[in-house]
């Protein structure tokens, strides 16, 4: 049995935490630098039937890397690359699982850990942090795994164990496209959220009608280039069951940026953006900028 460390003791880190060691995982977390020094407690988890259960982990720190058998990143988008250049002993058999949201970071991943597996994850689980060591268990979703090299082909076996403690996890050879997919959605819901102020829902008000049509088929357009065959109609379908679905929620951008927080707006918009060759985007290049101007650092 492997045990998991996660890296990234934030919402969705904590949550898998909790749900992996319930099921009999062992499980331990990989800590920034703040946590140095201090006392390790039990973290609390409150599950989606409003139980609270404590969770028992390992804390790690990275020069203990080379004791990690599983690593499961599960830090904001644009903290992959530091988070994980600071693990120099991470052993070459040792599977990286990235899980984060937004796309872009995979070559310098693969350029660091040219030896170790690199899976690529997309998960729709909804989690929220309360308080310290306190997380919410928000939403429960899918979550799918797929190689980001040759060497994770030989991991599709680490779904199994997931599967059992997060009620559904699969393997895909189409993580890419996957992750495109996830990414197309939060390019339209995150930075209008949060440039609006708004809860998901409130996308499917009149006054958003126009800009909402506009932005889908800008992002639409970027993703067929990249090769996603979806129909513009069956994309915003698929779109709209999601503000649908989530509409009472505070988007993360929203939230990230009410908080003062940085955003992934590099590696959602930013990813597009960066794809977008020749293709109009006026749309995604307005709220890049808008979102990058009002953000925290
Ligand atoms: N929340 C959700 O419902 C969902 C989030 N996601 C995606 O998952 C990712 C994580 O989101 P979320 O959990 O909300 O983010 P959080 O900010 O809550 O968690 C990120 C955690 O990573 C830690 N961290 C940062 N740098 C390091 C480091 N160098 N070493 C160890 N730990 C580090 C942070 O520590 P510190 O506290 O010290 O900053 C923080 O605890 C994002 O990409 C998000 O978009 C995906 C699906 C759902
Ligand atoms: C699907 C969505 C937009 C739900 O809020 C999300 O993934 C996010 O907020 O980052």
């Amino acid at each position: 049995m492997t045990e998991w460390t996660i890296m990234g003791a934030g919402a969705v880190g904590c949550v898998l935490a909790g749900l992996l060691s319930r099921r009999g995982e062992p499980v331990s977390l990989l800590l920034s630098e703040r946590h140095r020094g201090h006392l390790h407690p039990s973290l609390e988890l409150i599950t989606l039937s409003g139980q609270h259960e404590l969770v028992h982990t390992r804390p790690l720190f990275a020069e203990q890397a080379a004791a990690v058998t599983t690593l499961l990143v599960t830090t904001k988008a644009y903290q992959v690359i530091g988070a994980l250049s600071a693990l120099r002993s991470l052993p070459a058999a040792t599977p990286i699982i990235l899980l984060h949201n937004g796309m872009g970071l995979l070559d310098e991943v693969l350029a660091h850990f040219p030896h170790n597996p690199v899976l690529a994850g997309v998960s729709s689980h909804g989690a929220l942090k309360e308080g310290d060591w306190l997380v919410r268990h928000t939403g429960k979703g899918e979550t799918w795994l797929g190689p980001a090299n040759e060497a994770a082909r030989a991991c599709a076996g680490l779904v199994e164990p997931l599967a059992r403690a997060l009620g559904h996890a699969g393997w895909s050879e189409d993580i890419l496209g996957l992750q495109h997919r996830k990414l197309a959605i939060n390019a339209v819901i995150n930075p209008l959220t949060a440039s609006h102020d708004i809860r998901n829902g409130q996308l499917l008000e009149p006054r958003f009608a126009a800009v909402l049509e506009q932005l889908s088929e800008e992002v639409h357009r970027v993703m067929a280039r990249l090769g996603q065959q979806e129909s513009l109609a069956r994309f915003r379908r698929r779109l709209r069951s999601v503000i649908e679905l989530t509409a009472t929620n505070y988007s993360s951008m929203h939230q990230d940026l009410h908080h003062g927080r940085r955003t992934e707006i590099d590696q959602i918009t930013g990813y597009l953006l960066g794809r977008a060759g020749e293709l109009p985007v006026p749309v995604c290049r307005q709220l890049y900028q808008d979102i990058r101007r009002r953000q925290g650092r």
